[in-house]
């Protein structure tokens, strides 16, 4: 596990609230990870806001799309000096090597990690998809594309991560959202793994964003998760 493993997701659709947040944080104790609906509300102004306090920033936006489009909204992200960006991992061997190039050839370099399977799908709505097959087979499957292909990591489930572990070396980043505290809302993710139980099977970073964000003392249940780690 990372020396500062928690990556917390700010999901929120007012950003004084989410201002108000961060400034209770320490960039030396967790990362921040801004997605598809903050992005799209604040901009990349918001990204530099969050860079520019320290953070080391997670810009999530799951691009997939030709390799060319990839690789030009990835040097755009670059731009903003994020620490990791992503890519969906069906996307395929060109459009991630696209995605990679891109990260090398900017000046910040980011991480480049490609989503396998969302942690929000269980077998139900897997096997329409993908036919039946383990979630599990499958995740490692696109990791072994992503490892191909020059990708730094891959985002899963914690629960994969002693499987992918066994097949890749440490330097290949596991990047787990679905993790969930003891007693706190489920919501809409379904590969759920706790703080704790997460670090034992290996993962590198986890993603949590509601457990904390939502909570009615959000700086007290970030701290909360440290504790258990
Ligand atoms: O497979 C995936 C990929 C990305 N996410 C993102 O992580 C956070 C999780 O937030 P919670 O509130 O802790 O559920 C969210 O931003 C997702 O977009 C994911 O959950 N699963």
């Amino acid at each position: 596990m990372d020396a500062r493993p928690v990556i917390i997701a700010l999901d929120y659709d007012d950003i004084q609230l989410a201002k108000q947040f961060v400034k209770q944080l320490n960039p030396e104790n967790c990362r921040l990870k801004v997605g598809k609906e903050m992005f799209t509300l604040f901009g990349p102004d918001w990204v530099k806001y969050l860079v520019d306090l320290g953070f080391d920033v997670f810009l999530d936006l799951k691009f997939h799309d030709i390799p060319n489009t990839v690789a030009k909204a990835i040097t755009a992200a670059a731009k903003l000096k994020v620490w990791m960006v992503n890519v969906h991992a069906s996307g395929g061997h060109e459009m991630i090597k696209a995605a990679k190039h891109a990260c090398l050839a900017s000046e910040s370099k980011p991480l480049l990690t490609a989503v396998t399977i969302l942690t929000s799908m269980d077998k139900a709505q897997f096997v329409p998809i993908y036919g039946q097959q383990d979630i599990a087979k499958k995740v490692l499957d696109l990791a072994t594309i992503a490892n191909q292909s020059g990708a730094d990591g891959v985002v899963c489930s914690a629960q994969e991560a002693s499987l992918l572990r066994e097949n890749f070396n440490q330097q290949f980043k596991l990047v787990t959202p679905g993790i969930r505290p003891v007693g706190s809302d489920v919501g809409d993710q379904k590969r759920i793994t706790t703080p704790a139980k997460a670090k034992l099977l290996g993962v590198d970073f986890m993603v949590i964003g509601r457990p904390i964000t939502q909570a009615s003392d959000p700086v007290n249940a970030l701290n909360q998760i440290l504790q258990s780690l």
